[in-house]
């Protein structure tokens, strides 16, 4: 049977937005955000983007460059502090995270982030996953051990690295590296994994070992992902936002945005209209 082009389902009557109502289903919420509006300067770039993130699932953030997608993970854990002026609520556990009242190092141990350029630091294999710990808390050897073990296991990076933990860290190809950022994410144990376009600097076959390793990781942690790469959306996300000019036009199951979209303008830019 022939599929119809996507464009089919557009009807004249299409909504302008259509956002998941993740609030009114029986989902477990890891985080959401309400009234989030994003201003560099005088410049509002980002405006309605209400989104609920369901827990233990990979939610995709997708749009052109520009839309707006950086700014709105950015403001999740605050990074955007001192950058930008960031106005409404972030709930995360009951909490409203976006307030003077937060300490700020302690919520990034719940929701931590991981850049799209791997950036690991001029140390050790060892020392990268332990040197955010060690700053703050006193951890016995073995206790370090420990979480070094677990972290680069659950970041797919333990039998390429257990004999070369001493070494540095530089020296890792660039997915490797990727990877390591990620374990030394996962060693503050967070709840919630932000990544910026973590596999868009690196070749396919590294970028497919991310990939892997997300969906791994889905079991144990909810994964909020920014990602030009729309077959990476539709591969790895349960969930995707379409950001445009600043706004989250929709949001919705991935397999329904990628196969049948509500909203005209999705429909667009997942066809290669623009973007
Ligand atoms: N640090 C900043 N200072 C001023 N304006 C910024 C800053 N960062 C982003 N912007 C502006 O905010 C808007 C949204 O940018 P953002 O980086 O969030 O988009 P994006 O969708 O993530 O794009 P890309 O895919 O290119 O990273 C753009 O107009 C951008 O120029």
């Amino acid at each position: 049977m022939e599929l119809k082009p996507v464009s089919e389902f557009i009807t004249d009557d299409a909504p302008e937005r259509y956002i998941y109502d993740m609030q009114s289903k029986k989902h477990e919420i890891a985080l959401s955000t309400k009234d989030l509006q994003v201003y560099y300067g005088d410049n509002l770039a980002l405006s309605e983007g209400d989104l609920s993130f369901e827990r233990y699932k990979i939610t995709s953030l997708i749009g052109a460059s520009g839309s707006g997608k950086s700014t709105f993970l950015r403001s999740l854990n605050r990074m955007n502090d001192g950058v930008a002026t960031v106005k409404g609520n972030i709930m995360y556990r009951g909490v409203d995270i976006n307030t003077k009242a937060i300490d700020v190092y302690e919520m990034r141990r719940h929701i931590g982030m991981v850049f799209q350029r791997p950036n690991p630091f001029a140390k050790s294999i060892y020392n990268n996953i332990t040197f955010a710990l060690t700053q703050r808390d006193h951890y016995t050897k073995e206790a370090l051990d420990e979480i070094v073990e677990t972290s680069l296991k659950q970041a797919a990076l333990w039998d390429q690295v257990k004999d070369d933990l001493n070494k540095s860290a530089l020296a890792l190809s660039g997915g490797q590296a990727q990877r390591l950022v990620i374990a030394r994410a996962l060693a503050l144990k967070p709840d919630i994994l932000l990544l910026d376009e973590p596999s868009s600097a690196l070749d396919p076959i590294s970028s497919a070992q991310v990939e892997d390793t997300l969906l791994e990781l889905k079991k144990q942690y909810t994964i909020i992902v920014v990602t030009h790469n729309m077959q990476q959306a539709a591969r790895i996300s349960d969930y995707t936002a379409f950001f445009h000019m600043g706004k989250v036009i929709e949001y919705d199951l991935t397999r329904k945005i990628f196969t049948r979209p509500k909203v005209a303008l999705t429909n667009d830019y997942i066809s290669g209209n623009f973007g």
